[in-house]
């Protein structure tokens, strides 16, 4: 099996929960299938207990629709499967509908890099039911990884503060497609390089390291390893000073800072891996800055995560560079988003929309119905509110309320006309065809900065955010109320 980005770009479609197939299958045995139905992807809840989630995958998306096929072999694979009584799981007329299926859907997604928040749609896939179905495993799978790792590199690039996160993650990540999509994602978070060379051909993501304790236990002392490193790597002398002795490990990296000088070449600097890395951090600053090497950096290393690196700011530690792995591409302290992918509206042989709930006994569970949108306000740049709204609905331009969709006495009125707005869906498929650019990955990460930029700081706070205000607009709201007590009737939840 190839297990590089091409793997994306090839024949996915059975990359499926098994019951999406047979959902499939009954749709098309009972008429159904080609019903037109809308499904909206969302989470609940941001990750880490943050106040703030970065939309990451749609790249992948791309293409996985893009090769949306049954091929011979897959077909085959479906053939072969088989009930208790050995008759075929799938008959044969549906395994030609499948073969001859084409995708028809429109897809409009959040762009990658874009902020986002909890119960608002990043991606809204539109087309016949069984299309829809068969989309909702791989969707998840793609998004809720991505969106996940792109958010905790954002946190901890935030905790770093402008400085350089290089992501050490592959060695730990969860297997050879976890590490690839996670450097990916770190990237657009924010992290300025990987050290995974394949992460570095497929993606142009930059690429860089140091070297491990191995190099200096092969030598007889630190001080001969680091003078053969700098010997093979004069331009980029990054030496590992925790071996045996921290600070003498700095001692040497000066001793061998001033060979490379005396050739007219500059040790880039040190990294430490282990023990109090504020204390030695600070006692190699001090040697450094006395033994003229000032503009030497000092790298820290050993699992690292957003709040270690904030306490090890507030303590003043004299670190430059954070080198982050196993937290990092893990998501360590929460290892999946939980996005749901719902069912918000099918089509009536009238033409018109039959908006759809599912209804729960608590509210947050209750998706938000009909073919809606999201609509961002900023002032001055800022952003301040997202409106989910139903898309043929008219909007006041000079006064809206929105209604948070859990705690419904919560509202906020907005007045359009003093705002800039932006819609966050936007059009990536129309009826299969692809209308999206996809832009490179540095425009992805430069997007991720900007949208990280406009929002408020007191959103990226790591501990006990504010939380950003995400409301339905009120047509929208009543809509959602009236439905979930059509489908209560007179039970109305409370056993
Ligand atoms: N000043 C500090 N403040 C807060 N956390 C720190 C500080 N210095 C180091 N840490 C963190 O504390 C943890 C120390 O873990 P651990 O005891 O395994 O490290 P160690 O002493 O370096 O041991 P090892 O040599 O096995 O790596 C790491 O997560 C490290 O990032
Ligand atoms: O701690 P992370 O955030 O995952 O960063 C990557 C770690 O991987 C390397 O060493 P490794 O852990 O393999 O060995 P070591 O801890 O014994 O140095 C490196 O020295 C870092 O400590
Ligand atoms: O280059 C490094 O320093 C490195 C790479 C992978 C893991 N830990 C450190």
């Amino acid at each position: 099996m190839k297990i590089t980005k091409d793997l994306y770009q090839s024949n996915l479609v059975l990359l499926t929960d098994f019951y999406q197939l047979t959902m499939a299958y009954a749709y098309w045995k009972s008429g159904k299938g080609e019903q037109e139905a809308v499904f909206n992807l969302f989470f609940r809840k941001h990750p880490f207990q943050g106040g703030f989630t970065l939309a990451a995958g749609l790249d992948y998306v791309v293409d996985f629709c893009k090769n949306f096929k049954f091929e011979k072999g897959d077909l085959e694979y479906l053939a072969g499967m088989k009930n208790k009584d050995k008759s075929p799981v799938f008959e044969q007329a549906f395994l030609e509908y499948l073969k001859n299926l084409a995708f028809t859907c429109d897809i409009d997604a959040v762009e990658e890099g874009t902020v986002v928040f909890p119960n608002a749609p990043l991606i809204r896939v539109r087309g016949p039911l069984i299309q829809c179905q068969l989309l909702e495993t791989p969707l998840l799978n793609i998004i809720n990884f991505q969106t996940l790792i792109a958010t905790k590199a954002a946190r901890i690039n935030i905790a770093a503060q402008g400085e350089p996160v290089l992501e050490f993650g592959l060695r730990r990540a969860q297997g050879i497609d976890g590490a690839l999509a996670a450097s990916r994602a770190a990237y657009i978070g924010g992290c300025t390089s990987t050290s995974n060379v394949m992460a570095g051909k497929l993606f142009g993501i930059p690429v860089a390291g140091t070297h491990a304790h191995s190099w200096i236990i092969s030598f007889e002392t630190e001080l001969e390893a680091f003078v053969a490193y700098a010997d093979a790597f004069p331009d980029q002398c990054v030496f590992l000073v925790d071996t045996y002795d921290t600070l003498n490990g700095v001692k040497n990296a000066i001793k061998v800072g001033e060979i490379l000088r005396s050739k007219g070449k500059e040790m880039v600097g040190i990294r430490i891996d282990s023990g109090d890395l504020a204390y030695f951090s600070t006692k190699a600053r001090q040697l450094l800055d006395e033994a003229g090497f000032p503009d030497a950096k000092i790298i820290a290393s050993n699992d690292l995560d957003e709040h270690i690196i904030a306490s090890l700011k507030s303590q003043e530690a004299d670190i430059n560079v954070w080198g982050v792995g196993t937290k990092l591409v893990t998501a360590y302290d929460q290892p999946a988003l939980g996005a749901v992918y719902k069912l918000s509206a099918i089509r009536m042989a009238d033409g018109t929309w039959d908006p759809k709930v599912k209804v729960s006994q608590q509210l947050l569970k209750i998706n938000i119905p009909g073919v809606h949108n999201v609509k961002r306000y900023f002032t001055k740049g800022k952003a301040i509110a997202d409106m989910i709204y139903l898309e043929d609905q008219d909007i006041d331009p000079k006064s809206v309320v929105i209604i948070d969709p859990i705690d419904a006495t919560r509202r906020k009125r907005l007045m359009p006309v003093y705002y800039q707005e932006e819609v966050l869906l936007k059009p990536i498929f129309k009826k299969g065809e692809k209308v999206y650019d996809l832009p490179t990955l540095d425009a992805v990460r430069n997007r991720a900065a900007e949208q990280l930029e406009s929002l408020d700081k007191t959103h990226k706070r790591l501990v006990n955010p504010h939380l950003y205000p995400v409301g339905l607009e009120e047509n929208l709201h009543h809509l959602r109320m009236e439905l979930v007590l059509k489908a209560k009737k007179f039970d109305n939840g409370m056993d």
